[in-house]
């Protein structure tokens, strides 16, 4: 593995009395997209915050590879002014950090998003997935090497979710970006990310490198890991087992061979799993 970006190393954090994180250790590499998986109230925004520089570890430590690291930021909402237009929105990151407007990469950033036809739009005037799709320019905007994402897709429609995730995925390649996603779909995490971990009580559970990333959901469905990342999250959040997510059914009756490509699937999981994310 290449240049680790971060490396925390038995890190905890403490709310009072609740331990939100204890002793995770990870490595966040140049290049490499992380996805943190976990039920809710696990630790995956605490996780975040430590990343975001919000938080310190009470014990433990996270060192940075650099001092001058930039972070964007994206998070379930897109969190625009309302008095700024689109443009103003993307820009403003630049503004705050360079007192600075590179206007060349804002444009083509809002060109890359499909966003220039509401530049001079007020948030209000947008859709949903506009101005998150705004929220991803202005993070980009600053050149980060490391994108934070807090659940960015999770606001919006199938069909924008489905296309913004696969450009996201093209510039983080693109780009040679790092990422943090935190999510609770199993599909995204396996198009997205090179490398899932699994939180629970505030603790990383399990560890899951993934050599190769689903082109799209639909290839998701069939991926050799969803078995074993969909067996973990359904230990953690038993409410989740019953509830057949409708594209699984799908998937399960496309299989032809049943019972003998699940265990083929398990299988190449297993393989795949060995190959663990580090450290
Ligand atoms: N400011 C706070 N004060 C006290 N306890 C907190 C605070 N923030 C979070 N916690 C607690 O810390 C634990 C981890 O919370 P965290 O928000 O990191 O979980 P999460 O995995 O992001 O949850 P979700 O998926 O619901 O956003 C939870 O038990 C939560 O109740």
């Amino acid at each position: 593995m290449g240049t680790v970006l971060a490396r925390l190393r038995r890190a905890r954090v403490r709310y009072g009395d609740v331990d939100a994180l204890n002793d995770v250790s990870l490595d966040l590499a140049a290049g490499r997209q992380l996805a943190v998986l976990g039920p809710s109230g696990a630790g995956k925004s605490t996780l975040l915050r430590l990343l975001t520089r919000e938080l310190a570890p009470d014990s433990g430590s996270i060192e940075w590879s650099s001092s001058g690291l930039r972070e964007g930021v994206v998070r379930q909402q897109p969190l625009l002014f309302d008095w700024l237009t689109i443009r103003e929105n993307v820009a403003l990151g630049q503004q705050f950090r360079a007192n600075h407007v590179d206007q060349d990469l804002v444009g083509e950033l809002m060109d890359l998003l499909g966003i220039t036809p509401v530049a001079h739009s007020y948030p209000d005037q947008v859709s949903g997935g506009q101005a998150q799709r705004a929220s991803f320019a202005r993070a980009l905007a600053i050149r980060p090497d490391l994108l934070i994402l807090d659940e960015p897709f999770s606001a919006l429609d199938p069909a924008a979710r489905a296309d913004l995730q696969l450009w996201l995925r093209r510039e983080l390649t693109g780009r040679g970006l790092s990422s943090v996603l935190v999510t609770h779909d199993l599909d995204e995490a396996l198009v997205l990310a090179d490398d899932i971990v699994m939180i629970a009580a505030g603790r990383v559970t399990r560890r899951w490198a993934n050599p190769e990333p689903a082109a799209d959901q639909a290839a998701a469905l069939h991926h050799p890991l969803r078995r074993s990342l969909r067996e973990a999250y359904a230990c953690l959040a038993p409410a989740t087992q019953d509830q057949e997510d409708p594209r699984t059914a799908q998937a399960t009756k496309d299989r032809a061979g049943g019972q003998a490509e699940d265990q083929a699937g398990t299988a190449a999981g297993r393989t795949a799993e060995n190959h663990r994310a580090a450290p």
